[in-house]
């Protein structure tokens, strides 16, 4: 990341400071605290990057853009087991990149056109930049900024394993893979979460051959077990899986790649593609910001440490007018997330002596892989060691899409919900579904268990749509047989 050259500390001696009211480091959620709160102040965003921040332009937006048509196009094998029998012609690959990028590069290019040149406000720093003191930013160029609060809203990063090769042309990570110029026959992907995960589905939906290798096994390993385990099973039967094996080198073989791969038993393969995926998980950028100049917290994994009202802390308090929040202080990397904690940190801004709380009580996340999953809440292994220490009765259940009306017509054999609850109170702790649609049927799960609706009130309080797929959520929560409510 280009930051400010050496020597620019002497040369900033001579400059002058421009002072805000708010700095804001990041356009990604933090474009979004830009609010008429602040039309008669003055506001500085800096961002070095592309506006609009990783969401927007390489992150869960464009991905879900491939993912779909994906989905479409593998249908046609899905297909034929209902006794339809259908050919996917063709994939345009550069129709299908470009449909994505020719809406996603307008808005970006629309909010950064915005900030820079229509409001008066607002300055925009196209460039990235450090702290120099507690209030004093500068920026690459040597732009020195002054600002009452600031809000680090910095983001992550790929991390790229240290292997020789890893430089080359054809290695990618999901910041420049969805821009290819065209569809890989053959495509290597490095890791076992959630890029990856979304990542080879959407290239075998496209009927590459994809080769997925991780160091470990299962994959998409923090996820509820019965989840990783049914999900390793159900890409095995999909796209080559090699699990166990760490990515050792790449080296150029004609126009595409050999990588070499280094099994746990300390042997050796190798595996030919034409390019490859790194998503080998995502670093905060805490680490680009020079901190210390600052005297702010880190945590252990390196990201900002920020309190529940999300500010940033010095020396373990509150240091005064700074904020962080979204992938550079946050343990979750989820766009729900970051855009949460910018609310929270806009109105705390706006009311600082009425403070709010980020609320991490009941997190969800989606991956929108094939079969998609969504999960809130604890795991059964988690729920478990809890229920030691507090003495609580757990009860768990597993229903089959397969079980259910809407399950029969799909001849789904795979989908299925699990839900874990406390015994006593009916209260969901954890809710895990694998298949179709996962990402939605979920919503109602996180309803409840944020609303604090109990299992039993939930199932029998409301009609359930026959025959939607809904119907496999009421039968799950009534197969937890936990009671009505005591009033
Ligand atoms: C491929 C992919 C798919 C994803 N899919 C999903 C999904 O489906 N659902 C979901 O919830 N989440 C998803 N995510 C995660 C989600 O994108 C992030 O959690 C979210 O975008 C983080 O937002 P943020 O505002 O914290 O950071 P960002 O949006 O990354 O913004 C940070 C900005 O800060 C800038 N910056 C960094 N350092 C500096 C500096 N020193 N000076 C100035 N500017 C700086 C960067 O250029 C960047 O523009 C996905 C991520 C990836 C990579
Ligand atoms: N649908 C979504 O919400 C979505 C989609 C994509 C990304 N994201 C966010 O982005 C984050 C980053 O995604 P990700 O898939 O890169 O990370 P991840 O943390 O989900 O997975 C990283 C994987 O890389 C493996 N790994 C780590 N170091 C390695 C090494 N040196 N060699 C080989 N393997 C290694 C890990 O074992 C793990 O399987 C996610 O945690 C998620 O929060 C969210």
């Amino acid at each position: 990341m280009p930051l400010t050259e050496p020597g620019t500390l002497g040369r900033l001696r001579w400059l002058s400071v421009t002072y805000f009211d708010l700095a804001i480091i990041g356009s990604g959620s933090g474009n979004s605290l830009i609010t008429p709160y602040w039309d008669d102040k003055k506001v500085a965003i800096i961002d070095g990057g592309t506006f609009g921040g990783t969401c927007l332009n390489v992150g869960c937006i464009p991905t879900k853009m491939f993912v779909y048509p994906a989905q479409l196009a593998s249908a046609a094998k899905e297909a034929a087991a209902l006794g339809v029998d259908m050919v996917v012609k063709d994939v345009r690959w550069q129709e299908v990149r470009d449909r994505v990028f020719g809406r996603i590069d307008a808005i970006s290019d629309g909010g950064r056109r915005y900030r820079d040149e229509e409001l008066d406000n607002v300055t925009l720093y196209p460039e990235y930049a450090k702290f120099i003191g507690p209030k004093t930013l500068v920026t690459a160029s040597g732009e020195s900024i002054e600002a009452e609060r600031i809000v680090i809203a910095a983001g992550s990063r790929a991390h790229l394993p240290d292997v020789p090769g890893i430089d080359l042309p054809q290695v990618h990570t999901s910041d420049t893979v969805m821009r290819i110029d065209q569809l890989p026959e053959r495509v290597l992907v490095v890791g076992g979460g959630f890029i990856a995960a979304e990542f080879a589905a959407v290239f075998s939906g496209f009927d590459c051959e994809v080769t997925q290798i991780n160091r470990s096994a299962p994959l998409l390993k923090s996820e509820d077990r019965i989840v990783s385990e049914r999900f390793t099973a159900a890409a095995a039967a999909q796209w080559n899986l090699k699990l166990g094996w760490t990515l050792s080198r790449i080296e150029e073989a004609g126009s595409g790649v050999r990588a070499t791969i280094a099994g746990a038993d300390g042997g050796e393969a190798v595996v030919d593609a034409d390019i490859v995926l790194v998503a080998t998980g995502r670093l905060t950028n805490a680490d680009s910001l020079d901190i210390q100049a600052a005297g702010l917290d880190l945590e252990e994994d390196g990201r900002l440490a920020v309190d529940e009202f999300q500010r940033v802390l010095a020396g373990g308090i509150p240091a005064e007018g700074i904020w962080a929040l979204g992938d550079v202080s946050s343990p979750y990397q989820l766009k729900h997330v970051a855009n949460h904690e910018a609310r929270v940190v806009t109105h705390n801004l706006e009311h600082p002596d009425d403070l709010r709380r980020s609320d991490h009580r009941f997190v969800p996340s989606a991956v929108f892989t094939r079969p998609q999953i969504a999960s809130v809440g604890l795991t059964e292994e988690q729920a478990r060691q809890d229920a030691e220490v507090s003495g609580a009765q757990i009860v768990t259940v597993i229903q089959e899409y397969g079980t259910t009306a809407y399950g029969w017509a799909m001849e789904d054999p795979t989908g299925f919900v699990k839900l874990i609850a406390d015994k006593a109170t009916g209260q969901l702790l954890g809710a895990h579904i694998m298949g179709h649609e996962a990402s939605i049927l979920i919503q109602p799960l996180i309803q409840a268990m944020s609303f604090g609706l109990d299992a039993y009130t939930m199932a029998h309080g409301q009609y359930w749509i026959h025959s939607a797929l809904t119907e496999v959520v009421e039968n799950a929560l009534l197969a937890l047989g936990t009671d009505a409510p005591s009033t």
